[in-house]
Order: C-alpha cells, then structure tokens, then sequence
C-alpha cells in the first residue's frame, strides 16, 4: 500500500467558496488515505515550496551557527513554554528504547510578544518562522474539518477542540530539524537519524528536502519509503487522533534512516505538530468507549516524558 497523492486545490488556502460537492469528494479521498496508510501528500495546498525554502533557508543559517550562539535558546529555558527552542543532536529519543536521534531541531511553540529569538546572523529567523506557523494552522484547520466530514461528523467536531492554536494553552509546534552529515564510525547500535515512532498530537504537516530517509510502516507490516515530492505538504494522523477517532484514522508509525555510509549530504525537514487545545478532553467521537477520555495537555506531557526521558 503506497501513500496516496491528493489534489486539495478545490479547497487550498485563501480559496473562499468550496462547493459541497468539492468537500465531499476530498472528505472521501482523505478518508480511503488515513484509514487505509495514515498518511497523503496533499498537492495544491496553497503552501507552495517556495515559502518551504524560505524556512529551511533561515533555519540552515541558525543551524550552522556555532553551539554557543544556539544554547541561550535551547528547549527548556524559555520560563513561559516549555518547549520552545532549540535541541541539540542526540538529546531526543523518538524511539525511547534507542539511542539519541542523530537530528538538530529548533522547535518553534510560543508565539508569545516577549520570547527572545535567536537574531544574530539570523536577523529573519523569527518572522520567518511565525509566518509560516501561521500558514500551517490555516491549512491544518481546513484538512481537521475535511477530516470530520469524512467520518459523517459536523464539520466543527475536531475544530472545537482547536480554537488556540498560537496561543499559549494550545501546544501546537512548528519544529523545524536539521540532520547533519553522519559519520558511521560514530553511529550507536540503533542509533537512527529518527527513530521509530508515532506522533503525539491530531494530526502533522511534514515537509522534507529532497535527500530521502523517512519511511512508514504500513498495514501490511512493511516500511515503504515516504520521499520529498516538491510543492506537496506529507500530512499523517498521530495517536490523540486515533484515540479521538476510535482507531479508524490510523497514527502509523516512521522513521528516518541514516544515509549509506560514504554520503555526507545533510537533511532538513519541518514538521508541523498540531495539538488539541491543553483543555480539550479527547474522548471517542462514536461515541465508543474503546479508549477512556484524556485531557490533550496531560497526554501531551506523557509523551515528553518518554521521549526526553533519559536527560
Ligand atoms: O524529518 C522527517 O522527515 C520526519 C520527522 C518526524 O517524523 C518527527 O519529527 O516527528
Ligand atoms: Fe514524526
């Protein structure tokens, strides 16, 4: 099973009148998508691969700055988010059994007037990252609502839970990572660029840069490679939302390989972790009780937990 291609131009950003016709068609082409694989590359969304540049561009300056400059703003030190800011190489297991992630990642969680950003040698970090936040929840808010009406719910279902995403009682994230040359003589056993994992929130916007590496898990067992296909954004169901959905939108699990040994190429990608407002209590929607309700913000932390457990 591959991962299906999506045309979402019926209902791309800034697009105002959407036929019924139109949300139907796409609600029933995500649907077949995020039951059957987990995840769709959507094409004419409105985010176009040049702003997609733009961020990695920006982020790639901050990246290469040397460690000193990138502490002052590591994750953990921002008093009004926890996390906010940057992660050094090795410092998070996605796959909490494994070795550090052998990937850089600034993580981009408040919005808030009085965060310090990084801006020296970077003077465009901060403007460029909040805008294409904001472009990203534009985008994320249309697919929850196709999302509903492809399982016949209201259109609003999912939307209600999402009404502060920027705000600082939502833990929405736009992260975006950088993953260095690799030197295999250094590498752990186990040690991945991204290890096995699903993701915590309703649902992630991905975009990748032309090197490959990220592969799914499908349905049959089977990792099948996820490549960059430019101007699309790769958008995948997490657990919240297969809670939420009573298993029938499935998180499936990825991860990112190292490159062969010999290839020095780096990799960058940003992930837009979209997250139901701290608040929302997420209980089946089918009114099911296959999984008991859970508070977002709690079940959020849970996961940090594990997968920053070992610093
Ligand atoms: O870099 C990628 O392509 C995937 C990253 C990812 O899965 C994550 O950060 O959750
Ligand atoms: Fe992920």
């Amino acid at each position: 099973m591959e991962i299906p291609v999506v045309d979402f131009s019926a209902y791309e950003l800034e697009k105002t009148n959407v036929s019924v016709l139109n949300l139907e068609k796409l609600s029933e082409e995500l649907r077949k998508a995020f039951t059957e694989v987990g995840f769709v590359y959507l094409k004419n969304s409105g985010i176009n691969q040049d702003e997609v540049d733009k961020v990695m561009g920006a982020s790639k300056k901050f990246f290469c700055l040397p460690e000193s400059m990138k502490k002052p703003f590591s994750r953990g030190t921002f008093s009004c988010n926890g996390n906010h800011g940057w992660i050094s190489v090795g410092t998070e297991s996605l796959n909490p059994r494994c070795p550090g992630d052998l990937k850089e990642a600034f993580n981009t969680a408040s919005l808030c007037s009085d965060i310090n950003w990084p801006s020296e040698g970077v003077d465009d970090f901060r403007d460029v990252h909040v805008s294409f936040y904001l472009r990203c929840k534009e985008l994320s808010l249309r697919v929850l609502r196709v999302m509903a009406l492809g399982l016949n719910l209201e259109a609003e279902v999912f939307l209600s839970a999402h009404k502060h995403i920027g705000s600082d009682v939502n833990g929405t994230t736009l992260r975006t990572l950088y993953y260095p040359p690799v030197n295999s003589t250094c590498v752990k056993e186990n040690q991945l660029r991204c290890g096995e994992h699903s993701d915590y929130g309703s649902i992630t916007l991905l975009f990748q840069s032309s090197e490959g590496g990220l592969q799914v898990l499908n349905r049959a067992g089977e990792f099948i490679s996820a490549p960059s296909i430019p101007g699309t954004v790769l958008i995948n169901i997490a657990d919240l939302m297969q809670r939420w959905t009573s298993d029938v939108y499935v998180s499936a699990v990825h991860r990112v390989l190292l490159p062969p040994a010999g290839d020095s190429s780096t990799r960058q990608s940003l992930a837009f972790f979209v997250q139901p407002d701290d608040e929302a209590i997420i209980s089946c929607c089918d009114g099911s009780d296959k999984y008991p309700p859970v508070k977002s913000v709690d079940y959020l932390l849970s996961r940090f937990k594990d997968s920053y457990g070992k610093n």
